[in-house]
């Protein structure tokens, strides 16, 4: 089981970023819906910080934190539990030396599934990404969300449900509809809970990010994700699914190899090409040559 008392996005966490106006006020409404046992739902593109922004505000309710990730092959076992393998005990009673007595014992072993573990004792879930899981999976959820209670189908177990702990919340992320690998999702379940769209981040927080990620000063960072948005206009066909992750691998591989963050500077430009180019690609219609143009152009503007 994902459980993270203590997440490993703790060292790209940072309160200072999420100290940005723009996140402190989504950061307090959602806590504040998890407080009165709503879920909450960030969706939004690829890349915005959806499950960054989860992990953050799910550790701060002060209680386990539980990572579910959706995809296609996410099954009521993993989610519930199941019986496993068996627990075997025998014991030889051989107390009377001409009496010998074996007693043996074979039961099914039972293992709680990361939901079940997660609604009996009162954790926070976070469950990323869970359009990519099947919809008759996440079905589970609308009994946790609506009746508070956990069905044990098809388990073997006696009891035919658990109930929710009052403390336990769930925070859900996903990305738009028309993602490939995405299910539609049933309305009854988006019903149930609070959906908040990330459509795009501040640009001064897209900044305070890629400066914290990678140590490179404000500055240089606010010049990075300046030409990665600079070129992500260059889309004509369909928005880019170029994101953040694209300046912080920018800021990254500049900052560790030591180059000059200086659109002039061929290796830089080479980066910038690099990062971008296929991304772009996909969603212009210009020529190879062109585009690689129109990259190095907007490059040479850092
Ligand atoms: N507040 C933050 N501080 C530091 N790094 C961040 C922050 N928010 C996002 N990031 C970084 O930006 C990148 C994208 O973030 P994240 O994975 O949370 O996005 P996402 O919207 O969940 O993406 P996807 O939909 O592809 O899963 C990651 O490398 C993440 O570590």
């Amino acid at each position: 089981m994902t459980k993270l008392t203590e997440t490993k996005a703790e060292p790209h966490e940072d309160r200072g970023v999420y100290a940005h106006p723009f996140f402190q006020n989504l950061i307090k409404r959602s806590q504040r819906y998890l407080s009165l046992g709503y879920p909450v739902h960030f969706t939004g593109p690829t890349g915005i910080g959806k499950t960054t922004l989860a992990l953050h505000i799910a550790k701060s309710r002060k209680r386990p934190v539980v990572l579910i990730s959706g995809n296609k092959s996410l099954s009521n076992a993993e989610l519930i539990g199941a019986f496993k393998g068996y627990n075997r005990k025998k014991v030889n009673d051989n107390y009377v030396r001409t009496v010998r007595k074996i007693e043996e014992n074979v039961t099914e072993g039972w293992v709680s599934g990361r939901l079940y573990e997660a609604v009996k004792n009162g954790y926070t879930v976070v469950y990323d990404e869970f359009t990519r899981s099947q919809p008759e999976v996440n079905n589970l959820f609308l009994s946790v969300l609506e009746e508070k209670i956990l069905p044990l189908y098809g388990t073997k177990r006696k009891d035919s449900h658990i109930r929710v702990h009052p403390d336990f919340s769930i925070i859900f992320t996903s990305n738009p509809a028309e993602y490939v690998g995405v299910y539609q999702t049933q309305d009854a379940l988006l019903d149930r809970m609070i959906s908040l769209p990330l459509k795009s981040l501040d640009q001064e927080a897209e900044v305070g990010i890629v400066s914290e990620r990678t140590n490179i000063d404000q500055d240089k960072a606010k010049a990075i994700v300046g030409f990665v948005h600079r070129v992500k206009d260059l889309c004509k066909n369909r928005d880019s699914s170029l994101s953040l992750r694209a300046s912080i691998m920018i800021a990254d591989v500049a900052e560790r190899y030591q180059l000059p963050i200086d659109g002039d500077d061929k290796e830089f430009q080479e980066l910038c090409l690099d990062i971008t180019y296929f991304t772009l690609d996909l969603c212009t219609d210009d020529q190879e040559e062109d585009l690689q143009n129109k990259i190095i152009e907007a490059c040479k503007k850092v």
